[in-house]
């Protein structure tokens, strides 16, 4: 047999096809839907960074947005990666009701193509760094139906610790999906030749205590007092320890993405005038936290565990802390005295 390792394809590297079918193989009586289903869900994810990476080239020849010769329309990247995703997702017979950010309401599957999960999907976070070529991602939550029947809002509004799996696709210097199924963090790079995910990052782990905060800083009159403590604190630290670096890409999933190899805390705070922050829940904040928990670190609310929070509504905000253990405890210890 050819050793294909001399073209440099190594065939029995751990694809995420094959780490997942692994994975499934820890429930004897699972039955494939959960592969299936991001089997659908990383088909999306492949499109959306190969558009990602033709994205500078329509820029250029102004053609986002435009139609073309066929007079069709060229859409724009957040529209092309929301019908992605939906379209996988919803035909994989795998799913029940999505919700995406992009839609203002519950899209029910069709009834002869429904399965049993529930997926929440931020399916380009960053959006607004898409022009000058920042890093951008895709984010995403899977819940499994609890109720019987039709598709309940209760099936929708569950809480984050009743999250089956979740994750996220990075499109940065490389393609990277993180993924946790509730059994640690996993990282896979999309090795572009092979059009295959490889586990790179295996058993991904948070840092107890890092060296850079993250949030936005131009908001910085509109904190609560405790917050701008703490972010004094990490300026000038007591004890004449070094301060602390300061980083923000403005998208999330980037943001996160670094605190989780880096360590160190990423905030979303409230603010006066947006006491529930900007992030939202169901597709934003608690895919993030479930990988952040994994991994173990912390994302909470400022009140309760971000997982703990039982939605209300599908696009509900939610402030959010995350990233190292002691890092998050110390912002959240310095807000209780300050805020409280
Ligand atoms: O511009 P701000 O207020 O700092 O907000 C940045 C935040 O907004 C977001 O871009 C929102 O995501 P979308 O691009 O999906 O709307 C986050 O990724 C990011 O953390
Ligand atoms: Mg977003
Ligand atoms: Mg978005």
């Amino acid at each position: 047999m050819a050793d294909s390792k001399q073209y440099g394809i190594e065939t029995d590297a751990m694809t995420l096809q094959r780490f997942v079918l692994q994975e499934q193989r820890r429930y004897p009586d699972a039955t494939g839907d959960l592969t299936n289903l991001l089997t659908s869900l990383l088909t999306a994810v492949k499109a959306i960074s190969s558009a990602v990476r033709k994205a500078g080239l329509a820029q250029l020849y102004g053609m986002a947005g435009t139609t073309n010769v066929q007079d069709e329309e060229v859409k724009k990247l957040d529209v092309l990666s929301n019908e992605l995703m939906i379209n996988m997702l919803s035909s994989s017979y795998t799913t029940c009701a999505l919700v995406s950010e992009e839609n203002k309401d519950v899209i029910q599957v069709d009834a002869s193509h429904q399965g049993k999960y529930i997926v929440a999907f931020d399916p380009l976070d960053g959006s607004s760094n898409i022009d000058c070529l920042v890093s951008i991602g895709t984010i995403f939550g899977i819940w499994r139906k609890t109720s019987e029947g039709d598709v309940a809002m209760s099936d929708v509004l569950q809480s984050g610790r009743k999250m089956v799996a979740a994750g996220y696709a990075l499109y940065g210097s490389a393609t990277m999906v993180v993924l946790s199924t509730g059994h640690g963090v996993n990282g896979f790079m999309l090795d572009p030749s092979l059009g295959e995910f490889i586990l790179t990052n295996p058993n991904m782990k948070c840092k107890s205590r890092g060296k850079v905060y993250s949030l936005n800083e131009g908001y910085g009159k509109k904190w609560s007092k405790g917050l701008a403590e703490y972010i004094r604190t990490r300026k000038d630290p007591a004890d004449g320890k070094p301060p602390y670096g300061q980083r923000y890409v403005g998208s999330m999933v980037a943001d996160v993405h670094r605190t989780l190899l880096n360590g160190g805390i990423f905030m979303y705070p409230a603010t006066s005038e947006a006491p529930k922050g900007k992030l939202r829940l169901l597709y934003e904040c608690n895919p993030m936290a479930f990988i952040m928990e994994q991994a173990g670190g912390i994302a909470h609310t400022g009140k309760v565990p971000v997982l703990d929070l039982v939605p209300e509504s599908i696009h509900q905000r939610s402030p959010i802390f995350i990233g190292s253990k002691e890092d998050v405890e110390e912002c959240l210890e310095t807000m209780k005295k300050f805020d409280e």
